[in-house]
C-alpha cells in the first residue's frame, strides 16, 4: 500500500523523465499595417534584440520566433512578418488569418496616411472571420522621430479604444525602447496564457485592463511576469 506522507513521490514515472516531452505551446501572432512602417524592425528587435541595419520590402512573409517563459511556463512565439505591400501580400492572406491567436496592427508616427488606412487593415481582419477573442493591439512606431510626428497620441488612443486595442508607441530603432517593443508581445502572450488557461472562456471578451500606453518600465524581456 502506497503511504501518503514522508516525501515519497506518488506513483507514476518520474516527472523528471517526463519533463523532456512537456509540449510547449506556439502562438500565432501576425504583424500588419502599410509598407514601410517597421513591421520587420520591430519583430527584429522582438525576436532577435537588434534594430537591423538595412531591410528590403518583404515578400509573402518571414516567420521569426521567440521563446519566452511566463509563470514557468515555456511560450514558443511564432511572429508572422507580413507584406506591407499589396503586390507582396495577395496571395498569402489567407494564410496570414488562418489559425491567428493575436494581430499587431502597425503605424508610422511620423506618417498620417499609415494610421488612416488602418481602417482598411481592420476591415481586412474582421473580412477573415477573426473572432473577437483574438486580442489584437495597435502600435505607433518610429517615436524617436519626434520632430516629425503627425499622428497625436490623443488621435490613436480614441482609434484603440474605439477598436478595443491597447495603444503602444514605440520605436524598433532606439535601443531604450526594446522593453517597451517586448512589452507589445509579452502583454499579447500573458492575455493569450490566461484566456487558455480559463475553465470556461470569457464570451464577453478581455476584462477591463491598465492601457499599457503610458510607457513603463517593463522587466527585461525573456523571463517576465505579465507586463500589461
Ligand atoms: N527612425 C526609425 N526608422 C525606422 C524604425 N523602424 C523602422 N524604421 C525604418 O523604416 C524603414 C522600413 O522598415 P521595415 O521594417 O522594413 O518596414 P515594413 O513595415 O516591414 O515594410 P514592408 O516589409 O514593405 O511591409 C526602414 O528604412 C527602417 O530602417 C524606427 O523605429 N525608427
Ligand atoms: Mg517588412
Amino acid at each position: 500500500m502506497a503511504a501518503g506522507g514522508g516525501g515519497e513521490r506518488p506513483p507514476g514515472p518520474d516527472p523528471a523523465v517526463l519533463e523532456p516531452y512537456v509540449q510547449t505551446r506556439i502562438f500565432k501572432i501576425i504583424v500588419i499595417g502599410d509598407s514601410n512602417v517597421g513591421k520587420t524592425c520591430l519583430t527584429f528587435r522582438f525576436c532577435g534584440g537588434t534594430f537591423p541595419g538595412k531591410t528590403e520590402a518583404t515578400i509573402g512573409v518571414d516567420f521569426r520566433e521567440k521563446t519566452v517563459e511566463i509563470e514557468g511556463e515555456r511560450i514558443k512565439v511564432q511572429v508572422w512578418d507580413t507584406a506591407g505591400q499589396e503586390r507582396f501580400r495577395k496571395s498569402m492572406v489567407e494564410h496570414y488569418y488562418r489559425n491567428v491567436h493575436a494581430v499587431v496592427f502597425v503605424y508610422d508616427v511620423t506618417k498620417m496616411s499609415s494610421f488612416t488606412n488602418l481602417k482598411t487593415w481592420v476591415e481586412e481582419c474582421n473580412g477573415h472571420a477573426v473572432p473577437p477573442l483574438v486580442p489584437r493591439v495597435l502600435v505607433g512606431n518610429k517615436c524617436d522621430l519626434k520632430d516629425l510626428i503627425q499622428v497625436p497620441s490623443s488621435l490613436a488612443l480614441k482609434f484603440a479604444d474605439a477598436h478595443n486595442m491597447l495603444l503602444f508607441e514605440t520605436s524598433a530603432k532606439d535601443p531604450q525602447e526594446s522593453q517597451n517593443v517586448d512589452a507589445i508581445f509579452m502583454c499579447l502572450v500573458c492575455r493569450l496564457k490566461a484566456q487558455r488557461s480559463l475553465p470556461c472562456r470569457d464570451t464577453e471578451g478581455w476584462p477591463a485592463q491598465p492601457r499599457p500606453h503610458a510607457r513603463r518600465p517593463d522587466q527585461p524581456g525573456g523571463k517576465s511576469s505579465c507586463p500589461c
